[in-house]
């Protein structure tokens, strides 16, 4: 199947129907990327909580060999929870919202931003704990406070992290149940930038899946290249061309690739 894809592309309407991803046929020239949380596996009440399907580390890599390394998991998750819930497998990766990153094969992360202040961390992990029921992830590059747990805290979490992000110059993301916050200058996007400079990426079209308002970064990025964002779940407001309706729906879209 040929695409025809445009950077300036009208952006579709909210209510506007999108339909499926083009086939990754040999020769299509295409590079794909990947979200986790939400795309690759069910979202859970709890970050430790996610199931990582038994047969997903070996179809990721046996895809990514498909398409002669042309793949990429592209994450909020820290590289090192990554490595853990899919098994080590050797594919392309960046984690903490492109705050890490690291080439197929390789064994050394390179970041991409600078860590977050610690007394940063400490007033996030304190607003946490005193509002009990939250759940504080640090990570490498970003840190993270969840509500899923008590949704009524979500705006005064968020006015609170926004403050903090506006005293330190840092970048305050708001996701599924969560707000974060990292150092300015990498997201899903500069990720994508990134791999896309680098063989075996570039010069290929590139599809980047994901569910998250946070994944809207990467399907800008990808625009640029001459390629699309697909969008997981219900329609919403995005930048991406195509939809697939759930991550079951994923997991047969990218079973057809292999
Ligand atoms: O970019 P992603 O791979 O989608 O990661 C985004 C965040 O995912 C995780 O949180 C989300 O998933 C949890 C498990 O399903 C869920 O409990 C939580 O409510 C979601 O926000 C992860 O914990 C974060 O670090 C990622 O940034």
């Amino acid at each position: 199947m040929t695409i025809a894809i445009s950077p300036h592309a009208p952006l579709p309407e909210d209510d506007m129907p999108l339909s499926r991803p083009p086939q990754l046929g040999a020769g299509t020239g295409l590079s794909l990327f990947l979200d986790f949380d939400g795309t690759l596996v069910e979202i859970a009440d709890h970050p430790q909580d996610v199931v990582v399907p038994s047969d997903l580390p070996q179809a990721l890599s046996a895809l990514s060999e498909r398409l002669e390394g042309r793949l990429a998991v592209i994450s909020g998750r820290a590289l090192a929870t990554l490595d853990r819930l899919l098994g080590g497998v050797a594919i392309a990766m960046a984690g903490s919202h492109g705050g890490e990153f690291r080439p197929a094969g390789a064994v050394e992360v390179e970041p991409l931003a600078d860590p977050l202040p610690r007394p940063v961390c400490q007033a996030l992990d304190a607003f946490a704990q005193e509002n009990g029921g939250l759940v504080f992830e640090a990570k490498p590059f970003s840190a993270a406070v969840h509500y899923r747990d008590r949704p009524q805290i979500g705006a005064s979490l968020y006015d609170f992290a926004a403050r903090l992000a506006a005293e330190n110059g840092l970048t305050v993301k708001h996701g599924k149940m969560v707000v974060e916050l990292s150092m300015p200058g990498s997201d899903k996007g500069t990720a994508v930038n990134r791999f896309m400079q680098m063989p075996p990426f570039a010069g290929t079209r590139p599809l980047f899946i994901g569910d998250d308002v946070t994944d809207e970064d990467a399907f800008a990025a990808v625009r640029r290249f001459d390629g699309g964002g697909v969008l997981v779940g219900p329609m919403r407001r995005t930048q991406a061309l195509w939809r697939i309706d759930s991550v079951a729906a994923v997991h047969s879209w990218l079973e057809e690739q292999a």
